[in-house]
C-alpha cells in the first residue's frame, strides 16, 4: 500500500441490517424540502437518528429540512414518522404531510387519505387538484404554557409577547412590525432552547401584510431557518386569529412560497404548493 493511501475502514462499508437499496423521493412544499422514504412494504421502519443525520447532511448526504418515513398502518391508509436534520424526531410536519398525501393520492388515485402521525389521525383531501390536510386542533396550553402570558419570561433581548401554540409540535409565534427585519437567525436558536420549552420549540416571526395575509419567517427546532413551515403556518394563523389580527382563513407568505390555512371547527386545514423533484437510491452501505 502506497504511503498516504488510507485503506477505508471496513465498518464504513458494512451494509445496514436491512441491506436492500434504500430508495427515496426528494420533494418540497414551498421550499421546505424533504426526503421521503416509503417503508410500507417493510416489516418495520428503517430510520434511526444516525441514518437521518447522515442523509440530512447537505454536503455528504442528500440534505433535507425533514425526512418523512411512510409505514403501513392497521387502521389508517398509512402512518408517517418525521425526523429533523439533526436526527431528532418531530410530532408533526405539515408540508411533508401535504407532499406525501399528494404522492400517495396520485399513486392510488384516491381523493382522500387517513394518515396516522404521532399526534393522531390526520385527514388529507384532494379538492379540485389542491391537496388539503387537516392538521388537527391547536393545543393552546402546549407543555403547560398558557397562551401568550408566560412567554413574557423568555430570557431574550426581544420585546414581544409571543404566543405558544401546539400543532402536534411546539411553536412560539412572535408578531413583529416588519418580518423582513426580524432577528430570525440570532434569536431563533435562543427561543428554540429557552428553558420555558422543555422539548425546545419552533419559532415563528410574523407580520400582518394585508387583511388576512401574513408574512412569516421561521426558525425550526432541530433544523434552523427553513423556507416554509406548514405546522408553523397553522400555529401562526391560530395565534393571529386569537389576537384579533385575522379571520380564520389566512394566506401566509413564507420565504419559499405561499400557504393557505383554514381554521375550521374540525381542525386547522393547510394547503399550498407541492413538488416532486426526483427519486433516487442511496449507495449500498450509505450511513453504515
Ligand atoms: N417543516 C415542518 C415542521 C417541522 C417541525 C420540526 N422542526 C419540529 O421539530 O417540530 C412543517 O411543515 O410543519
Amino acid at each position: 500500500m502506497r504511503a498516504g493511501l488510507v485503506r477505508p475502514r471496513a465498518h464504513r462499508y458494512m451494509a445496514r441490517m436491512d441491506d436492500t437499496p434504500l430508495t427515496f423521493h426528494k420533494m418540497h412544499g414551498a421550499g421546505n424540502d424533504f426526503v421521503v422514504i416509503d417503508s410500507r412494504h417493510r416489516a418495520s421502519g428503517v430510520m434511526t437518528a444516525a441514518l437521518a443525520q447522515a442523509i440530512g447532511d447537505r454536503h455528504r448526504g442528500v440534505g433535507f429540512d425533514q425526512l418523512a418515513e411512510l409505514r403501513s398502518d392497521d387502521a389508517a391508509d398509512l402512518a408517517l414518522d418525521f425526523w429533523n436534520a439533526d436526527g431528532s424526531q418531530a410530532g408533526a410536519c405539515g408540508n411533508a404531510t401535504r407532499c406525501v398525501a399528494a404522492m400517495v393520492m396520485a399513486q392510488c388515485k384516491a381523493t382522500s387519505l387517513s394518515i396516522r402521525t404521532a399526534r393522531g389521525l390526520l385527514r388529507a383531501e384532494d379538492r379540485d387538484g389542491q391537496i388539503w390536510v387537516n392538521m388537527g386542533a391547536p393545543v393552546l396550553d402546549w407543555q403547560g404554557i398558557p397562551l401568550a402570558r408566560d412567554c413574557d419570561t423568555l430570557h431574550l433581548p426581544l420585546s414581544g409577547d409571543p404566543t405558544a401554540v401546539g400543532m402536534g409540535n411546539p411553536h412560539c409565534v412572535f408578531f413583529v412590525p416588519d418580518a423582513e427585519a426580524a432577528p430570525v437567525a440570532s434569536q431563533g436558536p435562543l427561543v428554540e432552547h429557552d428553558p420555558l420549552f422543555p422539548e425546545a420549540t419552533n419559532v415563528e416571526f410574523a407580520a400582518l401584510s394585508a387583511p388576512n395575509h401574513l408574512r412569516l419567517r421561521v426558525w425550526e427546532r432541530g433544523t434552523g431557518i427553513t423556507l416554509a413551515c406548514g405546522s408553523g403556518a397553522c400555529a401562526t394563523a391560530v395565534a393571529a386569529h386569537l389576537r384579533g389580527l385575522t379571520g380564520r382563513q389566512v394566506t401566509i407568505t413564507a420565504d419559499g412560497g405561499t400557504l393557505m390555512v383554514d381554521w375550521r371547527d374540525d381542525g386547522v386545514w393547510l394547503s399550498g404548493p407541492v413538488a416532486h423533484v426526483f427519486t433516487a437510491t442511496l449507495a449500498a452501505g450509505f450511513g453504515a
